[in-house]
């Protein structure tokens, strides 16, 4: 990966030659200036070895006489610098002191060439505010996870970070009124300090919307929350008014709270950063233009009141419509708050992929652009690394080499490897926003061949089956390195669930690989082996899926679900059904490794589903009123004895006294009768599995009659 600038630089002019990296420098700068993060930034540079006659590096700031001859080079921009690297001198020229401290980062960079070139880099931001708002449901990062991400931030000349994490208690409700108890705020104020160091502006935001009452007393409340933080270092507030329902959500309301914040605190205490809010309609496909919240905040909100925006919908990309849409309403910028690579509605996914699909033609129609990541902070500096690219110069932005520098600069040692796993682990899967990403993009045409000319013809494309077996020999090579690096490990902790499964996808792919291609030429004894292999990699699949990040949302761990493993079911399948055509044989043709087999004589329920998500298994309900005919039953048998927690039905009443029996069969091969205890004000009935494994459980009409029953749910879980 050839040398450059992050994010790119709006010019960068190399004059083809360059310096031995100064051992010893001495830098030459306002006196005043001793303290700024810039400097700090530069001593650690050059830890030590500044001396009175080493190296001269000029560092100032638009104004000072020490850089008057560069006054024009300086761009009038805001966080704007000029760097001149020279034979007999190094000049840092910043239009303020943001600007100083970009340039000593892009200096930073330089010197991690083995020679420092000559050049003249005339560069500043698009974007007056890029960072990363946490935002997301789901465990909040750790401190260690934040401090990181501020030096980060410093790195990659983004400027913002808004801490608003859905499930802090002392962001939202209940505790939204309370001060942070002593070591929360300890650990406040050292991420405070870090951002500073960091020219990072940190906002703390407060999300009282779901319970706050319009009234002094909530507005005194939230005053005095501020000025808590206040005390703590916070210089930059945000209100975020999302999710929520009932009083909160009202406008004028909203607006009048946020004008008196301005008013009485902001404008008061003069050394406060421009509020910023989240709106209730903070997307338009929620938005009820003719309601006229919007415009009532537009109209009302004082002009310097920063209001968030995630595009035409929840989860989108940004572009020139969605701004011409959003920006009259509000009568200013909207400042877009990007969900992605937010994951907190796909929890059993990554997103590792590129960032693409934004407008790079709107720099001067939104006033910021912060991500919502996701909970896993390390992992989500790939998409943040691209997002400080895209928000720092937009017009320049590649999303595919912007991409592949994220993971060189995550990775250095094993970027390769890296690079291997984010191809095939970046897509959402289904989810409820219908917002998805490309996976697994280089290998497609090779799986799409492979798949289609056995699948349709029983024959091997040759080029495309070597393409993918090398493909799944790096995928295995990937992830053991990967596992075994030795550097990052705070990202590989984050993601080993999914290099785990990564593994057993790559070594499942070279199983299928080998069945299609014994099935294509006969040999009928290997493809046995080959196939039980195959099964035993599923097996091992679901075991990951059910055992890591079980959450109550999207538990598990997927991994190259959009395409790998797709194709590689496809073909277990159609080689295990051409098998069986074959030597007239009867072997499970099923991909999808199913623990849990549904067996029923009561015919409405015999062919239900039965699905597997974490460690709960859940028959699929019916609609229908079930004929269920005396004797009748419906058994769930498992793959091997298990020990299970609660077995939950509704079966639409209460009244199964004399009726309905619920029987589970333990591993020595005996049946008990389990209790049914209603378990809500509806018609939920629960029973405890009791300790001992389990090999089937059994529901049986023992009224002697034809019942008939709904059948809304029959679920249970594994301990
Ligand atoms: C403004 C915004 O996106 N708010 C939340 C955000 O906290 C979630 O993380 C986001 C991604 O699921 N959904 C929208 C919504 O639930």
């Amino acid at each position: 990966q050839n040398f450059q600038i992050q994010p790119t630089p709006q010019q960068y002019v190399t004059l083809q030659d360059s310096l031995e990296i100064p051992l010893q420098v001495s830098l030459i700068t306002d006196k005043s200036y001793e303290n700024l993060p810039a400097v700090s930034l530069v001593e650690n540079l050059w830890k030590g070895q500044i001396k009175e006659n080493g190296f001269p590096i000029y560092l100032g700031i638009q104004g000072d006489k020490l850089v008057k001859k560069y006054k024009k080079n300086i761009p009038n921009k805001s966080e704007g610098y000029y760097l001149s690297i020279e034979k007999d001198k190094i000049i840092v020229a910043g239009a303020d002191e943001q600007g100083l401290f970009y340039g000593i980062q892009t200096l930073a960079q330089l010197l991690t060439l083995p020679k420092l070139p000559l050049v003249q880099v005339t560069d500043y931001p698009d974007l007056p505010y890029r960072g990363v708002v946490e935002g997301f449901y789901g465990t909040p990062w750790s401190q260690d996870a934040r401090l990181r991400q501020l030096e980060f931030y410093g790195k990659n000349k983004l400027n913002v970070y808004l801490y608003g994490p859905k499930d802090d208690p002392y962001h939202s409700t209940p505790n939204w009124r309370k001060p942070y108890p002593p070591q929360e705020a300890a650990q406040l104020k050292a991420l405070v300090d870090k951002a500073k160091e960091n020219e990072v502006i940190f906002y703390w935001a407060i999300h009282p919307g779901q319970d706050i009452r319009w009234n002094t007393e909530d507005r005194d409340a939230l005053m005095k929350k501020f000025e808590s933080m206040y005390e703590l270092g916070v210089r930059a507030f945000a209100v975020f008014f999302d999710d929520i329902s009932g009083e909160g959500t009202k406008a004028e309301k909203q607006a009048e709270l946020l004008n008196y914040l301005d008013d009485n605190f902001v404008k008061v205490k003069g050394d406060v950063a421009p509020l910023v809010m989240c709106p209730t309609e903070y997307n338009k496909s929620w938005s009820d233009v003719k309601g006229g919240y919007l415009t009532t905040l537009g109209d009302k909100l004082n002009k310097g009141i920063q209001i968030m925006w995630t595009g035409d919908r929840v989860i989108a990309c940004i572009d020139k419509p969605s701004m011409e849409f959003i920006n009259p309403l509000l009568k200013r910028k909207a400042y877009i708050w990007w969900n992605f690579p937010v994951s907190d509605y796909v929890r059993d996914h990554l997103l590792m992929g590129p960032v693409y699909g934004n407008g790079l033609d709107i720099k001067d129609d939104m006033a910021a652009f912060v991500s919502n990541p996701m909970e896993r902070a390390e992992a989500s500096k790939i998409a943040l690394y691209s997002i400080a690219d895209y928000a720092w110069n937009l017009e320049s932005y590649d999303s595919d080499n912007s991409w592949k520098r994220a993971i060189q600069d995550l990775m250095p040692q094993h970027a390769k490897y890296l690079e291997t796993f984010a191809a095939h682990n970046s897509d959402l899967g289904e989810n409820g926003h219908g917002f998805r990403r490309d996976e697994s993009v280089a290998l497609q045409p090779a799986l799409k061949a492979l798949q289609e000319s056995y699948t349709k013809e029983g024959k091997i494309d040759e080029k495309a089956y070597l393409e993918v077996s090398d493909a799944c020999q790096q995928i295995i090579l990937s992830a053991d390195m990967l596992m075994a690096s030795k550097t990052n490990r705070p990202l590989i902790e984050e993601i080993k669930p999914w290099l785990i499964q990564f593994k057993l996808v790559g070594e499942y792919g070279q199983q299928v690989l080998q069945m299609i291609q014994e099935q294509a030429t006969g040999k009928t004894e290997d493809f046995k082996e080959t196939y039980a292999h195959a099964q035993a990699l599923q097996v091992q699949m679901g075991e990951v899926d059910a055992t890591y990040n079980q959450n109550p949302y999207q538990p598990g761990v997927k991994s190259g679900s959009k395409c790998l493993m797709p194709t590689f079911n496809s073909l277990f399948e159609a080689s295990t059904i051409r098998y069986n055509q074959q030597q007239g044989t009867q072997l499970d043709t099923r991909a999808e490794y199913q623990p849990y087999t549904l067996n029923s004589d009561v015919s409405q329920l015999a062919l239900l589903p039965v699905r597997r998500k974490g460690r709960t298994g859940a028959v699929s309900s019916s609609n229908e009123v079930i004929l269920w005919q005396s004797n009748g039953q419906l058994t769930l048998a498992m793959d091997y004895p298990r020990t299970l927690g609660n077995i939950v039905l509704d079966l639409g009443t209460l009244d199964i006294e004399g009726k309905f029996v619920l029987e589970v069969q333990t591993a020595d091969g005996n049946w008990k009768t389990l209790e049914l205890k209603p378990a809500n004000n509806k018609t939920l009935l629960v029973a405890q599995a009791g300790s001992e494994q389990v090999v089937q459980f059994r529901l049986k009409n023992t009224s002697g009659t034809l019942q008939k029953v709904y059948f809304k749910r029959c679920s249970f879980n594994e301990l």
